[in-house]
């Protein structure tokens, strides 16, 4: 049963509101304070609100008092305001704070249970609206259900609603733009601009331009006054990708700009304020570009107040599979295909591929396999994973050994999540046996990332 606060100090108009609202669960409030309390504890959709409340029950400053601190507890709430039958200009007034609607004494049951009715209804549709639109805004961006990517999600929803300056580390293609762009769509700057800029794919000298814009005639060519990136996301949300090519001159002005929040145009003097919220990526080792003195160390700090690691998509299980299906839809659609799936053999050598280009090879593969697929299904060999389709010499028998087992060591870990004592019963082998062929093919991030014993070392072999 939906439950309704009353709030009214009047015990006679309760016991009529408990009577007429029979379809509700009525609780009840006589003030402020206890409305408040009860908000807590039932968080009602619908709430009806006497506006004349103690300590002043003559007037109706209390009533509005209580309206506008229900409607900062939880501005979703339908209050719907009740006032006596000439006190139009308060309803009014209550309208304009935020109420839903108004309704005037004398209580008619009929009346009050409609637009009662009409509150919950309208709740309901705004409650389905509001998952279904972060429900889709999720699933066309970062597609997956691995432990990893869940944990990264959960991450950005706590960091978004911050200004906190997030620093993105993950592997080329392992979708830091997405996780960016995830940021600020789930911040309270959703509706300004998102800006990224690539500062490795810029040469060095026109970088700082690029960043800061420039002023007309500060150098030959420069004829209008131009603005930058950073002044360009003003209000909004600044991507600084690959930061870690930030040439050693630049760092300073931007730190400047970090730590200030002002920043000056190339051939300008005014000094500008921006309100820009940053977000960095890098694939790089910030921490031993700092120890090489290739990246500032207080630039470093800046801009990794919180680091959120993106997985390789080779440790993200079976994500694998569900982002190629979902880029699958996306290629029929695009090149009006029809294939209908993968083999058994494909799926196997996508969960066993070490995918060094990560999400951004997997759609290279996929794109040319739907091109030029002959069949419905798309094969290993239509992706460019079986071992015959690259263009070696004869393989010897200890590299054709060593291909199919790290294959298949990679497989099972993708269906074991990450568990390496799992994988060692998927693959039959004991855990210090597995411990020693991931040492022998030198594949460490499956140490790295054991989602049992994370980091662990050969305890047995
Ligand atoms: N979880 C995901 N599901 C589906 N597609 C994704 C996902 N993550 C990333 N992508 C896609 O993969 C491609 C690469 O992502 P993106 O450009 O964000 O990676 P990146 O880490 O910023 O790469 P680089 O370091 O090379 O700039 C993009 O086309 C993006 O749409």
């Amino acid at each position: 049963m939906k439950t309704l606060l009353a709030i009214d100090d009047d015990l006679g108009i309760q016991k009529q509101l408990k009577w007429s609202l029979t379809d509700y669960e009525v609780v009840f409030a006589e003030d402020r304070p206890s409305a408040l309390q009860q908000l807590r504890r039932f968080e009602p959709a619908v709430v009806t609100l006497d506006l004349g409340l103690p300590p002043d029950p003559t007037n109706a400053s209390e009533g509005l008092a209580c309206l506008t601190e229900i409607l900062q507890h939880n501005p979703n709430t339908k209050v719907i305001v009740i006032t006596g039958s000439t006190d139009t200009e308060h309803a009014l007034q209550a309208i304009s704070l935020g109420a839903y609607d108004y309704y005037q004494k004398p209580i008619d049951v009929d009346v009050l249970n409609v637009i009662v009715a009409r509150a919950f209804k309208l709740s309901e549709i705004e409650n389905e609206n509001r998952v279904l639109k972060a429900t889709a805004y999720k699933q066309q961006d970062i597609i997956g259900n691995s432990e990893s990517i869940q944990k990264a999600c959960r991450m950005v929803e706590k960091i978004a609603p911050t200004e906190i300056t997030t620093l993105l580390l993950g592997e080329s293609g392992t979708g830091k733009e997405v996780f960016a762009r995830s940021i600020h769509k789930q911040s309270p700057r959703a509706d300004r601009p998102f800006v990224a800029i690539n500062c490795a794919s810029i040469p060095d000298n026109l970088l700082e331009s690029e960043l800061f814009g420039y002023e007309k005639g500060a150098f030959t060519g420069a004829h209008k006054t131009t603005l930058g990136k950073i002044e360009t996301a003003n209000g909004g949300t600044l991507m600084l990708d690959e930061i870690g090519d930030m040439p050693l001159a630049l760092q300073a002005k931007m730190l400047r700009f970090l730590q200030e929040r002002v920043i000056e145009r190339v051939g300008g003097r005014a000094e500008i304020e921006v309100d820009v919220r940053v977000v960095c990526a890098t694939h790089r080792n910030l921490a031993e570009m700092v120890a090489e003195q290739s990246f500032r160390e207080d630039l470093f700090y800046r801009v990794s107040e919180i680091t959120l690691n993106i997985p390789p998509l080779r440790n993200r299980g079976h994500d694998i599979v569900i982002i190629a299906k979902s880029l699958l839809h996306r290629f029929n659609a695009e090149f009006n295909t029809n294939i209908q799936g993968f083999t058994e053999d494909a799926i196997n050598a996508m969960l066993g591929h070490r995918w060094p280009g990560n999400i951004r090879e997997l759609q290279n593969k996929l794109k040319s396999a739907v091109i030029l697929a002959d069949t419905k299904f798309i094969s290993a060999e239509d992706l460019g994973l079986m071992p015959s389709s690259q263009p070696n010499t004869l393989p010897t028998l200890r590299k054709v050994r060593e291909q199919a087992e790290t294959q298949a060591i990679r497989h099972a870990y993708n269906v074991a999540n990450g568990n390496l004592s799992k994988t060692a019963d998927l693959l039959g082998v004991t855990r210090p046996t597995l411990y020693s062929l991931i040492d022998k093919y030198k594949m460490l991030d499956l140490r790295t990332q054991d989602a049992e014993h994370p980091g662990s070392v050969t305890e047995e072999s």
